[in-house]
């Protein structure tokens, strides 16, 4: 009797920040009501697309000045709730066999507290071992995975066909959207994110030395 077969590499997950793990959007309008109370904003309801500030700008112009310094602000990116489900989920997957989790998040061109904060909030809420797993990058189309979990519609960079398979996390911002398919979402942390990095797994190949057939 040979060894049973076995998968030749695991599923690797990259798992987005923002809006995915940690709570971008409702600590945006926490603190621009904060901030500005006077002022008019957008309610979570009514977000439409991924930029904040562009929203904000069609509001009226000067807002989007304004709901910038909310996000660049010292103490914003370490103040983010976790997403409801998002910290168990990390654990969860990180713990499941022939499964490796990433988290693949884009820094702000003012990086200045923004990138720090970001490795503080994964520490505070998800333990060191996790710090070991972010990757910060501008362009995730480059980094390599068989899943990429985000909020973001439109996922563009150097690299024209990415490896992984973009699935959707919805958020406020991109609810509405109708997605071209086979493109699939992941409608919050309670949605089947097992079944979507399981049905991964028939795609690897498998590893010849573990099909437990004659050696030649
Ligand atoms: N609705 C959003 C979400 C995030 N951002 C900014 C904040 C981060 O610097 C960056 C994160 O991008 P991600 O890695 O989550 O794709 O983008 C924003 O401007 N609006
Ligand atoms: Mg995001």
């Amino acid at each position: 009797m040979g060894m049973p077969a076995r998968r030749a590499r695991p599923v690797r997950v990259l798992v987005d920040m923002d809006c995915v793990l940690a709570d971008f959007e409702a600590g945006l309008l926490r603190g621009f009501l904060q901030r500005f109370p006077g002022e008019p904003h957008v309610p979570l309801e009514e977000r439409r697309g991924f930029s904040a500030r562009e929203q904000y700008r069609a509001l009226r112009p000067d807002l989007a000045d304004k709901v910038t310094t909310v996000f660049e602000a010292p103490g914003f990116f370490l103040g983010l709730e976790p997403i409801p489900g998002a910290l168990e989920a990390m654990r969860e997957m990180n713990d499941m066999q022939d499964t490796q989790v990433f988290i693949c998040t884009s820094p702000l061109m003012k990086y200045d507290h923004c990138v720090t904060e970001k490795y503080r909030w994964v520490e505070k809420h998800l333990g060191p071992q996790f710090v070991e797993r972010i990757i910060v990058t501008r362009d995730k189309t480059v980094i390599s995975g068989d899943l990429l979990i985000d909020d973001k519609e439109v996922i563009q960079g150097q690299e024209e066909t990415p490896s992984w398979e973009h699935i959707l996390f919805t958020c406020c911002h991109n609810q509405h959207l109708a997605l071209p398919p086979p493109q699939r979402r992941l409608r919050s942390w309670s949605d089947n994110w097992r079944e979507i990095i399981d049905s991964k797994r028939g795609a690897l190949p498998l590893d010849p030395d573990r099909l437990g057939l004659p050696q030649q």
